[in-house]
């Protein structure tokens, strides 16, 4: 990341900064957020109760404990990044990040020789173990400079800049967590869930200042962008995994007013579905990141998916690695995360104040940001046609 950092946001808010940033350095850019006719199109309304639904953070694991849970969930979402080695993980594992990401958390919590998701471990683990568990290849391959025929393995690839990212993010966590005092990354967070009494805005500061790898905010032209995605991510992983326990093992967070967690996934689908519109767009180029989509390739992404997709040609387009996106710049990347912030909070906003009542899609009204979040980023795997759908990329970020 080249991008120099802004200041924290003035304490007390942190949500606010999230999305006053997002819309200035969207309005100073020219990106346009036309919500158009995606809540009412079949695309939308068939698929959003089911996509919506599936949150995916029900673990096969049996937890000794809760705290023990959170630990895990922590650093998951800690680890939650390497969209931008999509395409590498796709050809050397034939998984993405997330599933990628969460491979290696599972490894992590089950590898028996050390206690990986304690602070020590996390400090001093090397990036020998990381490709180990990862089940990454870290070496590429070039030709003697003077034996012919001889070819010669050395460190390097996007594998190995993935796994480098990987193990600095645990090092300075485990760093940080060893030197406040704390175990592991559960028990910060359960202090700052507690001294927070569950406030969403209180909960986010402790989590931004006191782990570096949460500090997931740049200055773009001057002004500062805030995303703090996994912090965002793992406060809505608390309160789906704990709210319905009672009583709740620790104060759990109202995330229903949080804002997106901006990815690669949601920006890049927000573009194809004509919601986030690039064309007048002034600055770093963002007008000619995507191929400016046609309307008739709008209209057949707002269709419901279609039935004759068959199981065989969704596994066929499963087995088939994704082309690589467009690589962007920091810049280009925290401004289409920025707009897609501030996307769907016009989509949440536009959909409770609609005129639908009586049609069978009333519940339009009440939808949510963390549903409309899971629903973009889950229903881009759900449709071999959303599928296909090239995400952008940023490599060297640990953010996303
Ligand atoms: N905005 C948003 N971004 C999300 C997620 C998830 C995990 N989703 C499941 C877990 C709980 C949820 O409710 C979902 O069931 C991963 N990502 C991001 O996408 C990036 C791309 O990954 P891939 O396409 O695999 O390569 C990955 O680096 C990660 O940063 C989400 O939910 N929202």
């Amino acid at each position: 990341m080249t991008s120099v950092e802004p200041p924290l946001p003035p304490s007390g808010s942190y949500l606010k900064s999230i999305t006053e940033s997002s819309h200035a350095a969207r309005v100073a850019a020219n990106v346009e957020v036309p919500i158009k006719r995606l809540l009412l199109s079949p695309a939308f309304t068939t698929t959003f109760h089911r996509v919506s639904g599936h949150h995916g953070l029900a673990f096969p694991l049996n937890f000794p404990s809760p705290l023990a849970e959170l630990t895990f969930l922590s650093t998951l979402a800690l680890l939650n990044f390497g969209s931008g080695y999509r395409a590498e993980l796709h050809r050397q594992t034939g998984r993405g990040a997330w599933d990628s990401i969460r491979a290696l958390v599972f490894s992590m919590y089950l590898d028996s020789d050390a206690d990986l998701l304690s602070a020590r471990a996390m400090q001093s683990v090397g990036e020998g173990k990381v490709a180990e568990l990862m089940g990454l290849s870290v070496h590429t391959e070039r030709n003697h400079e003077s034996i012919p025929g001889v070819t010669v393995g050395e460190l390097g690839g996007p594998a190995y800049e993935l796994v480098k990212l990987v193990t600095e993010t645990l090092n300075s966590t485990g760093e940080a967590l060893v030197s406040g005092g704390y175990p592991d990354l559960g028990a910060f967070v359960v202090e700052a869930l507690k001294t927070a009494r569950g406030d969403m805005e209180g909960v986010l500061e402790r989590l931004v200042k006191g782990i570096p790898a949460f500090r997931d905010m740049a200055v773009v032209d001057g002004t500062p962008i805030y995303c703090f995605k996994k912090a965002l991510f793992l406060i809505h992983g608390v309160y789906i995994r704990f709210h319905k326990l009672s009583p709740p093992p620790f104060p759990i967070p109202d995330t229903t007013h949080m804002p997106i967690c901006a990815d690669n996934v949601i920006p890049s689908m927000l573009v194809y579905l004509g919601i986030i519109d690039l064309s007048n767009a002034a600055t770093h180029s963002l007008s000619s990141i995507f191929p400016h989509p046609s309307r008739q390739a709008m209209d057949k992404l707002l269709e419901a998916p279609s039935p004759s997709f068959s199981t065989e040609t969704t596994a066929d387009t499963k087995k088939e690695p994704p082309k690589e996106g467009p690589e962007l710049t920091v810049e280009q990347a925290f401004i289409l995360r920025a707009a897609a912030i501030e996307a769907c909070e016009v989509i949440v906003e536009l959909a409770g104040t609609m005129q639908v009542e009586g049609d069978g899609v009333a519940w339009i009204k009440s939808i949510t940001l963390p549903d409309v979040d899971t629903w973009l980023w889950a229903v881009a795997k759900d449709r071999p046609d959303y599928r296909s759908l090239e995400r952008f990329a940023l490599k060297g970020t640990n953010f996303f």
